[in-house]
């Protein structure tokens, strides 16, 4: 009987010993699909197959089919929690959070304007002094004279003027400038539900742009949307690199390809890359191109076209910096020659003293003012609230 229990323990102790050695086998044949520089332990195999998944690119989707077995094996015995993804602020209300951020607006023309109209007399020469605090806040002549025409009848109106008072008609006026009825809502899903919306962001070098793409794929992903990335800057290397990183901190799969690679192709990619997935928007950052080179705007124009072989493009976004003045807008027909505008991104409104660029471009282009940037920030963009900025700008 002892003989009998003996011989059973040295069984199961030799088949317990045969069937380690086949798992650990196994390890180090997935192992050998690696080059040497890549072995690494079951933890960094782990962290390798979790990236491959992410980027689905061809090397590391050759990495998963060949060591798959193994790997899974391994990332089943030692589940860790992934790098946790951050969680964007929500966009609601975020102009109101940054409206501080507009101080510099709002000494300039807010309190400029108020402490003029507060004159005891609103001589010619004190709307002289209006007129040009308009003009140098980048209002532009007509929306600056429009603005005065109104000023003047209405205080003429009130008579005695107590500041509340023109807070609140200065207000009123600049509201109507900036046009509360324009519909700015960042097109980013197909209402029929057919395919991703598709989002081009377009502007010059280093108006903020790939940082606002990122930014807004927070917002979108905030707002309950899922995101691809496009990274059609191919023209700057690091461009791409910028994205996938603020890809990456959002769980958003980013589309890149080599570096001068036709930008219209990786456009292309990302959109069919988004329709594979099913996401609801493709957003695709474009080269940063000088507005003088035509043969590299004539590009913008190309990857629109491309891209529109998959279906149409929901949103084409150009993003200006607030503080480059009269030569945005300059930058901004540019670009409206090659493709229809739909949208505008403001970004830096933080650092100037101009806000009154945000009427301006309007106007200048007819689309309205869809976002602004308030700082450097990961969610320092904002979806542009007409309100919420002319509070900021006049103060309370
Ligand atoms: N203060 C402030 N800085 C901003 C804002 N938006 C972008 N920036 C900064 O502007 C700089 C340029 O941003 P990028 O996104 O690299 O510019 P880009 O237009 O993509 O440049 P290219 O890729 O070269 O075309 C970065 O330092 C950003 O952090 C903003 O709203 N406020």
């Amino acid at each position: 009987m002892v003989d009998v229990i003996i011989g059973v323990i040295a069984g199961v102790l030799f088949a317990s010993l045969v069937a380690a050695l086949v798992v650990r086998g196994r390890n180090k044949r997935a192992d050998r699909f690696l080059p040497p520089s890549e072995r690494r332990s079951p933890d960094d195999l782990r962290l390798k197959l979790g990236e491959a998944a992410e980027r689905e690119d061809e090397g590391a989707s050759d990495l998963l089919v060949e060591g798959k077995d193994s790997i899974a094996v391994d990332v089943e015995q030692l589940e860790k929690p992934k790098a946790a993804l951050e969680a964007p602020e929500p966009s609601a209300n975020r102009l109101v959070r940054l409206r501080s951020r507009l101080a510099r607006s709002n000494s300039a023309v807010g309190k400029g304007l108020l402490s003029l109209l507060s004159r005891d007399k609103l001589d010619e020469d004190t709307w002289e002094e209006i007129e040009e605090v308009l003009l140098t806040s980048d209002l532009g002549i007509g929306p600056t004279q429009e603005l005065v025409e109104a000023l003047r009848t209405r205080t003429r109106v009130l008579g005695t003027r107590t500041p509340d008072e023109l807070r609140e008609l200065l207000k009123e006026e600049l509201l109507k400038l900036v046009d509360p009825e324009l519909d700015r809502t960042v097109r980013s899903l197909r209402e029929d539900g057919e395919g991703p919306a598709v989002v081009l962001v377009a502007g010059v070098n280093g108006v903020g742009k790939t940082t606002t793409t990122g930014k807004l794929a927070r917002v979108l992903i905030a707002d309950g949307r899922t995101v691809v990335l496009g990274a059609a800057d191919t023209f700057r290397a690091a461009a791409a690199d910028q994205l996938e990183t603020w890809g990456d901190r959002v769980g958003a799969t980013t589309v890149r390809g080599a570096e001068g690679a036709d930008p219209a192709s990786v456009a292309f990619e990302a959109v069919r890359k988004a329709k594979e997935l099913g996401v609801d928007t493709a957003l695709i950052d474009t080269a940063g191109r000088l507005h003088t080179k035509t043969g590299l705007m004539d590009e913008l124009g190309k990857v629109k076209r491309v891209v529109e072989k998959q279906g149409p493009v929901d949103e084409v976004l150009l993003v200006l910096d607030a503080t480059t003045g009269q030569n945005g807008l300059v930058q901004a027909r540019v670009f409206r020659e090659v493709v229809d505008i739909t949208g505008i991104a403001l970004t830096k409104l933080d650092g100037t003293a101009k806000g009154g660029i945000v009427i301006a471009v309007q106007r200048e282009l007819g689309v309205p003012v869809k976002l602004v940037g308030l700082g450097e920030g990961a969610d320092d963009l904002a979806p542009f609230d007409p309100a919420a900025f002319v509070d900021a700008l006049v103060g309370s």
